[in-house]
């Protein structure tokens, strides 16, 4: 049989029974036609029949059952853009027989775990943190002559005996991956570790000053020189095991903390050094409609940038943090052999240098992916709704969500991956917390006066103050989703009914704010100012939001 054959060939369903006019019923066959795709990963590519009809749920759900990898751990993409509606159907994004759905696998981040013998000898390795601690005594067994027997080897932390059966993930919660352990059978004497081989001298991390009257805030600069103290001392980036394009984090000069997160330009989705076998974009279009690839770094620094603190600009109230937690990001130029070099790494630190964001890695508990949403603070969430309608945030899963602790023991979110903020047309934004009980409720008067202080003209001048060239589509998004924030609190709306408008329910459904900028265009005259067109989108808005609240 054919590869066509199996494409066009139907699976029945079963029958569906429908009651006719009259007292009269009819028994109504209907089949549904099998699509034969294939499904590439990890650069190996197996057929896969899959329905038409079928979701994008459902296909994750063919995937986990054929092939083990399990649903929450899949991102697919087709063509140039990622499947992220899990409620759509594969034929709605275009999938058709012979398409080649590329798979991208989240795995777990290693762990680096810090082995310190009872003379304080330090040496160290990654484990994969689902492992046990019985597997960590073989590693440790394994690393060469001198190292103890399993047997001889006594495991603490905190002073606590560790038992074999210990899931190592579970031991060390605050997402630092660092974990300190006592070998109890001395092993100094002996152990001749094979140190890595980088140095100080082949790597690179500096800063990327596009406008020199800009001085860099304390908090970048101290994150950037502990980062550089990390590779002069010879700890190495570790590549992080989740996301689609290249993450690395980057260890302070002990080598038991991670400082930040290193994501390059070249080796974002799509773009030509992606490392993880995406294939390179046709049209430059990034993942996300409205976005472009080797654009994502820019907007990891400009959401840094916009997330304001509440108390003001950040120029006037010196505050680190913004009011949603966007973690302190910085463009950087940085080399090192670890990173993606598909023709090779030629040692010359600054011939091999990317450019990509910097941002300050946050002790976290994992992210909202693992966790209901019932436990987190109303408060937490919004500040998450309120960042994501003005951003038009295109990428918010519940992977870019990580939890964290307050130091009152509060439940903390904390937004990352803010690469599709500010696309250029509304086209694939998605809201994780749209399906969240908070997203419910009303915003407090704090957020509503934060949300008041807003102001559109004020941030797209920030962003070209830090040498971001502003497309005009972008600054036409920040403008309008700007202006549908203050209009929803105007009317007492939830995040819920703001986002909404903003989210398409399905691919080729347009969002409510998609036919607000559509009406508004076709009611101004092609050369019209942009004022004369934001009038109209103005106009359109009210029109729709009133409908919302009558
Ligand atoms: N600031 C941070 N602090 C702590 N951990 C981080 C931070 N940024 C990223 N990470 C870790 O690195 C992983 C990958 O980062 P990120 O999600 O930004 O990559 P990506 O390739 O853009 O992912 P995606 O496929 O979701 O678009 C995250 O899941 C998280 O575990």
């Amino acid at each position: 049989m054919s590869v066509a054959d199996v494409a066009l060939s139907p699976i029945h369903r079963g029958s569906a029974f429908a009651v006719g006019g009259f007292g009269q019923s009819t028994t109504t066959h209907y089949s549904v036609k099998s699509v034969l795709v294939f499904l590439s990963v990890s650069g190996s590519t197996m057929p896969m029949l899959i329905l038409e009809s079928d979701s994008i749920a459902e296909v994750k759900l063919r995937i986990q059952t054929c092939n083990g990898f399990r649903v929450r751990r899949q991102k697919l993409v087709f063509s140039g853009r990622e499947l992220a509606r899990n409620a759509s159907r594969v034929k709605d994004y275009g999938v058709t027989g012979g398409s080649v759905l590329h798979l991208v696998l989240k795995l777990y981040d290693p762990l680096l775990v810090t082995v310190i013998t009872t003379c304080g000898k330090v040496f160290q390795f990654h484990v994969d943190r689902r492992r046990n601690v019985g597997y960590l005594k073989k590693r440790i067994s394994k690393e060469g002559k001198g190292f103890p027997e399993v047997d001889d080897q006594e495991i603490l932390f905190k002073g606590e005996k560790l038992d074999d059966n210990r899931i190592i993930d579970g031991i060390c919660k605050d997402g630092n991956s660092v974990i300190h352990l006592l070998v109890k059978k001395s092993v100094e004497d002996t152990v001749k570790r094979e140190e890595d081989t980088a140095t100080g001298k082949d790597s690179l991390l500096e800063p990327v000053v596009l406008n020199p009257d800009v001085k860099l805030p304390e908090v970048l600069e101290d994150m950037i020189d502990r980062t550089v103290d990390g590779l002069n001392k010879g700890s190495p980036p570790v590549r992080s095991a989740e996301g689609t394009g290249g993450t690395y984090l980057m260890q302070d000069s002990s080598g038991l903390n991670y400082v930040s997160v290193f994501k390059p330009m070249d080796e974002e989705p799509m773009a030509v050094n992606n490392p993880q076998q995406l294939p390179v974009s046709s049209d430059g279009q990034g993942l996300k409609r409205g976005t472009r690839v080797g654009e994502g770094a820019t907007r990891e620094v400009a959401a840094y940038l916009l997330d304001h603190p509440k108390s003001g600009l950040r120029s006037v109230s010196k505050e680190v943090m913004g009011f949603a937690g966007v973690p302190p990001t910085a463009m950087v130029r940085s080399s090192h052999k670890v990173y993606n070099y598909p023709n090779g790494f030629s040692s010359c630190a600054t011939k091999d240098a990317k450019v990509g964001s910097l941002q300050m890695f946050m002790k976290n508990n994992g992210s909202c992916e693992d966790i209901g949403p019932g436990a987190f603070p109303v408060e937490e969430v919004h500040k998450i709704c309120v960042f994501d309608i003005r951003m038009a945030n295109a990428d918010r899963h519940a992977g870019n969500i990580l939890t964290g602790k307050s130091e009152e023991g509060k439940t903390l979110l904390i937004p990352i991956d803010h690469g599709y903020c500010l696309p250029e047309n509304f086209e694939d934004c998605t809201f994780e917390w749209l399906y969240w009980p908070q997203a419910k409720l009303p915003f407090s008067a704090d957020t509503i006066d934060y949300i008041n202080s807003l102001d559109s003209e004020q941030d797209i001048a920030l962003l070209q103050l830090h040498g971001w060239n502003v497309p005009e589509a972008v600054s036409r998004t920040l403008r309008i989703s700007t202006m549908l924030l203050k209009k929803g609190v105007e009317r007492n709306l939830t995040p819920y009914q703001i986002g909404s408008v903003m989210c398409r329910e399905t691919v080729n459904k347009d969002s409510a704010i998609e036919e607000i900028v559509r009406e508004a265009h076709n009611s101004v005259l092609p050369a019209s100012s942009e004022a004369t067109f934001l009038e109209a989108v103005s106009v359109a808005m009210d029109r729709r939001l009133d409908e919302l609240t009558k």
